[in-house]
């Protein structure tokens, strides 16, 4: 599996922010993961990316443990954070290099690469300016790039579209699914159509459990648009 999730909690003094959840994504799913404010998404992705340590329960990524073996877990996993946090300071170029000397890349295929993903997200013209003088989209567009520079098997992308305008979001999508046609893809959304023109399967959590775990055809068979059924279940 690439990503295996087995009876995952999260405490947070008293509020147990996800509460058991289990799921498993195979190689090359795309798989969207909704909820409403708050039902534990992010908790959830910053567990599988090493930055929170569970409280219970098991996440794998690759078949690596990411508590037990977070190294190697982690080189599998591209993660494009909530807020996108970049290096406002740094040129996009720079920034890339940078983020691949971390991952332990250099000299020409680093370069090379660095070209690549700035020609996949779209970038090109922007490259020679300073991240804080880019759009929102196309700082986006800079996190999703960083997100797969050393080719991971598994990204994990936290509502890779919000805050974007409909052009936008358009060509994000587009990046995304360019870039998630050899991989494993779990993201975060609140936008239905998102999901509908990206994944193969949806995940819906609500108040820190697993509601619905279906494929969008099984969805679909219900007469009930997806917006129905996830207010149905989250309401
Ligand atoms: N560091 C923290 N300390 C205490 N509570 C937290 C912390 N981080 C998250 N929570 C709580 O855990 C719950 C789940 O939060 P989480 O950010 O995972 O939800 P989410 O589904 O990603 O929400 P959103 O769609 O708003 O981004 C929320 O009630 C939140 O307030």
């Amino acid at each position: 599996m690439s990503i295996e999730v087995t009876n995952l909690t999260k405490v947070y003094g008293a509020q147990r922010a996800i509460d058991g959840i289990s799921f498993a994504l195979k190689k090359g799913e795309i798989v969207g993961f909704l909820g409403p404010n708050g039902a534990g998404k992010s908790t959830t992705m910053k567990i599988l990316t090493g930055y929170l340590k569970p409280s219970e329960g098991v996440a794998k990524v690759s078949d690596f443990d990411v508590v037990n073996q977070p190294m190697p877990a982690r080189r599998s996993i591209g993660y494009l954070p909530e807020h996108n946090p970049l290096y406002l300071d740094m040129y996009v170029t720079e920034f890339l290099l940078f983020s691949g000397k971390l991952y332990g890349m250099s000299g020409s295929p680093l370069s090379a690469r660095v070209d690549e993903v700035i020609a996949m997200c779209g970038l090109e013209a922007e490259k020679r300016k300073k991240i804080g003088e880019l759009s929102k989209g196309y700082r986006q567009r800079v996190g999703l790039a960083q997100s797969f520079l050393h080719n991971p098997d598994v990204l994990i992308l936290d509502e890779p579209t919000t805050g974007l305008d409909p052009n936008q979001i358009q060509e994000i999508r587009e990046v995304i699914r360019t870039a998630g046609k050899d991989k494993t893809v779990l993201f975060s959304t609140h936008i239905m159509q998102e999901v509908e023109a990206l994944c193969d399967r949806v995940i819906i959590i609500n108040k820190g459990k697993v509601v619905s775990d279906s494929t969008l055809e099984a969805l679909r068979k219900t007469g009930d648009s997806l917006e129905e059924i996830f207010r149905g279940l989250t309401n």
